[in-house]
């Protein structure tokens, strides 16, 4: 289990990432961006979750360099979007969002969206740039796991990561075990719900008991199992509060009544099943 919020997991290409970040999904271009991600920086996270579609890779690396955090301490998560995937386009899509990042090797790129028909060419130049030193790790979002044996079919390299929709009413156990079984981190994307599982009574209950909040007991919960975590807000108190979470366990039982939650329930896209 991690100790601390800069503990790491080691990916299967050896390369250590923070089991704990800050997520930056609809956080605003701008001076929105560049204070959450500096109010993180400053308070020890080391992980920032970005993407070319969110429209503020710009104020992140604004951040990054404002905060003067050492370039090796840092772990930077960038996507290539939809509309970019393809080989040329992937390859283009990366120097763009490194040159809105101002940084000139990336910690992990990541497919969005398994587009049907591109994703297999897109993953083509996603290993071009692990090759040539570009990125130390590449990955994959929103994989089921007949997407995963597909491309890992034809693929060079596997996927070091599978960053996907999990919280307790999404468990994913499936999906959980292929990934541990490959040697594929997998990491959840809005653990909280987008904040509708802060009034859970399970949730809340079990948060009394620890002396702690909601948000801190399903965040434990994703580390107790085994999954990368990287909450969004854009509140200091909050940022910090999310992060405070290595000073308690959940028991067995606490695990099993947030697991017994789940009701394979979505509030972000099937990946079988997106028009975007
Ligand atoms: N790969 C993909 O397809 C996707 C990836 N992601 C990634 O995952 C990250 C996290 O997911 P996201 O969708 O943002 O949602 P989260 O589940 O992290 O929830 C964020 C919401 O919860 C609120 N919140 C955060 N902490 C607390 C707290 N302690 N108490 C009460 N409310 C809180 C935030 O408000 P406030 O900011 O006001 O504090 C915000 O409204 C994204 O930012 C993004 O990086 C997300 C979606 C898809």
């Amino acid at each position: 289990m991690p100790k601390n919020l800069q503990d790491t997991t080691t990916l299967h290409n050896g390369v250590k990432m923070p089991w704990f970040g800050l997520g930056v999904f609809k956080v605003k271009e701008g001076s929105e961006v560049v204070d959450s991600v500096k109010a993180a920086l400053k308070h020890g996270y080391k992980s920032i979750d970005t993407a070319a579609v969110y429209k503020n890779e710009e104020g992140v690396g604004q951040a990054l360099k404002e905060a003067g955090v050492a370039r090796e301490e840092l772990f930077i998560t960038t996507k290539v979007w939809n509309s970019d995937q393809g080989y040329e386009s992937t390859l283009q899509a990366f120097e763009t969002s490194m040159g809105k990042l101002g940084l000139d090797y990336l910690d992990l790129y990541l497919i969005h969206w398994p587009v049907a028909g591109k994703y297999k060419e897109t993953w083509k130049a996603l290993e071009k740039l692990y090759k040539d030193g570009r990125v130390r790790a590449i990955g994959v979002s929103n994989f089921h796991i007949h997407h995963l044996k597909d491309l890992m079919a034809d693929a060079e390299i596997k996927p070091m990561v599978n960053q996907v929709e999990y919280h307790p009413h999404l468990a994913q156990t499936e999906l959980l075990e292929f990934c541990k079984a490959e040697g594929i981190q997998m990491e959840a994307w809005s653990p909280l719900k987008q904040g509708v599982l802060l009034t859970e009574p399970t949730i809340v209950e079990i948060a009394k008991k620890h002396d702690k909040s909601p948000a801190q007991i399903i965040l434990r919960w994703d580390l107790q199992n085994g999954v990368v975590t990287i909450p969004k807000s854009i509140k200091e108190h909050r940022i910090i509060e999310n992060a405070d979470i290595f000073d308690f366990e959940l028991s067995s039982e606490d695990m099993g009544r947030l697991n017994s939650l789940n009701k394979d329930d979505r509030i972000g896209a099937d990946p079988d099943n997106f028009d975007f």
